[in-house]
């Protein structure tokens, strides 16, 4: 049986032309490491089974709240409400500030109001996410930015919409910060539909077209999968609200956001027909199993900052070796920089420093990047493939030659292992693991003591990043002691490519 809280959820979801398969899914309290309140199937349920839809004016969003009417189209831009999320938060304040009048008041009634985002931690439970690739990405300044610059006014210059008395308590700050975290934790990405096309939903890479469930390439959408070239941060950067120029939109897709997420683990898919939202199984759900969506698989760090949560999973034991735990989706970041202050050493600061300015200027104007992703390739661990970008960039740094070829051909230098380069990412990768305040052992022993959930995530984000930066430090001294013996008393001379290992693919450059 739902509680009551749920009952009338329910049943305001049928009432508005919902469809939701009551004998099949009901909505309960799981564990935390679960997920807390999920989706769980009630009887066995095959694969390719609707378990609810919804017409497309039960989704919540700029499009279906009468706010940017109100306001006015021309006013709206002229305030910048259609950029990023300013728009779609204030019309989600909009909403709940008319209680029980608003169509959505049930949805609101069932919504969370404690976070674990990292946009909620205090300093010190901050600090404990330095060194990882949570840190800078937060963007909580930005949020307040926009509430100030954008928001605030906005709603100022319409008292008759807003009025004074109302801001301080449904238009605070608080409630701006409440609402895009609502956003950022549950929102589903959709393009929008145009006269000539039925529109299709949509997670970062893929898109599905409406109806067709049978490709492997479609994909379900996931909560706060935003499209954009900055795929950044805070509730104000991840997504336009409405982006012009690849007519997405963002919206809160109601009983779809119930469902929680677990690593490569999802049994159902949302999809987007012309008159509806359809949640369909993929895979058979045995009954009281949690009926699982996707978020797009994202590493810890990516998860935590999105969600408030970090998949901690079983890995696999021949890279990790046995009993380890994590995200099997884990990256790490290195900072182009990190490598460009090795390869200058390497160099012994020869060079002038605007000859390496033009090189990095190239290099980003080609579309390189500045941050280099490392990454175990689920389908061969054993490749050192997410090297290759940033080994073509130190080679561009160190080598001269490279550097002319590089701009002759307008391509950057080819991923191949010599010696020097090598040199240079094992110590960018050593220079790495100092960003962090502690080890990898200090971290494993810590994860091994009670800690609040929050540090406790933190910890595994790091530990994350750390097992990666050590995994490829270890490759990259392998490789450097196989190909130059030498290297190890530091005398090595040779250089030169490498032949590929047996079962490592071929190494082809990848464009920058
Ligand atoms: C789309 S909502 C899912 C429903 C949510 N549990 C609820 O009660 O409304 C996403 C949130 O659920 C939680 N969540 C989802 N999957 C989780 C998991 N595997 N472990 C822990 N928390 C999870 C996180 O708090 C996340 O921000």
């Amino acid at each position: 049986m739902p509680t009551p809280d749920i009952e009338f959820f329910f049943r305001w979801f049928e009432t508005l032309g919902g469809y939701l398969d009551r004998e099949a899914i009901d909505i309960a309290q799981m564990p935390a490491s679960e997920g807390g309140r999920g989706v769980v199937a009630l009887i066995d349920i095959p694969e390719g089974q609707t378990l609810f839809s919804m017409p497309r004016t039960l989704l919540l969003g700029v499009q279906t709240s009468n706010l940017r009417f109100a306001f006015g189209e021309e006013a709206w831009k002229a305030a910048k409400l259609h950029e990023r999320w300013s728009g779609i938060i204030l019309c989600l304040m909009w909403e709940a500030a008319k209680g029980p009048e608003s169509r959505w008041a049930p949805y609101f009634d069932i919504m969370p109001i404690e976070f674990d985002t990292p946009m909620f931690w205090s300093n010190d439970e901050l600090a404990e996410l330095n060194g990882t690739a949570v840190a800078d990405k937060i963007g909580k300044e930005q949020v307040e930015a926009d509430y100030h610059q954008k928001v605030l006014p906005a709603m100022k210059s319409r008292s008759d919409l807003f009025s004074p008395d109302a801001i301080p308590k449904y238009y605070s700050l608080e409630v701006y910060h409440l609402m895009g975290t609502r956003l950022l934790t549950r929102s589903f990405t959709i393009e929008q539909e145009t006269d000539e096309e039925p529109a299709t939903t949509s997670q970062a890479e893929d898109t599905i077209t409406a109806g067709d469930i049978s490709t492997e390439n479609d994909h379900v959408d996931a909560p706060l999968e935003a499209k954009g070239e900055d795929e950044d941060e805070d509730e104000d950067e991840d997504a336009d609200n409405e982006d012009e120029d690849t007519q997405t939109t963002m919206v809160m897709v109601p009983m779809a956001d119930m469902l929680n997420a677990r690593y490569k683990a999802n049994h159902a898919k949302l999809f987007y027909e012309p008159d509806c939202l359809r949640m369909v199984t993929i895979k058979p759900i045995k009954a009281g199993e949690q009926i699982l969506n996707t978020y797009g698989n994202p590493p810890n760090s990516e998860l935590l900052r999105r969600c408030g949560h970090v998949d901690y999973l079983s890995l696999p034991s021949e890279l990790y070796g046995d009993n380890t735990f994590g995200n099997p989706g884990d990256i790490v970041e290195l900072p182009a920089d990190q490598v460009v202050q090795v390869a200058l050493k390497v160099r012994g600061h020869n060079e002038t420093q605007e000859d390496i300015l033009e090189r990095i200027d190239w290099w980003l104007e080609e579309g390189g990047d500045d941050v280099f992703i490392l990454e175990i390739d689920d389908e061969n661990p054993a490749t050192l493939e997410s090297l290759d970008i940033p080994i073509a960039f130190a080679r561009l740094i160190l080598h001269d030659d490279e550097w002319e070829r590089a701009k002759a051909k307008g391509k950057p230098p080819k991923p191949k292992l010599e010696e020097h380069t090598l040199r240079v990412l094992k110590e960018a990768l050593e220079r790495r693991l100092q960003d962090y305040a502690t080890t990898l052992e200090d971290d494993e022993r810590l994860l091994t003591l009670d800690s609040p959930p929050r540090k406790r995530s933190a910890i595994i984000v790091r530990i994350g990043e750390k097992r990666l930066l050590h995994l490829f430090l270890a490759r990259t001294s392998v490789l450097l002691a196989k190909t130059w013996p030498s290297a190890k008393d530091n005398g090595a001379t040779n250089s030169g490519k490498r032949k590929p290992e047996k079962g490592e693919k071929s190494r082809k450059r990848q464009k920058a």
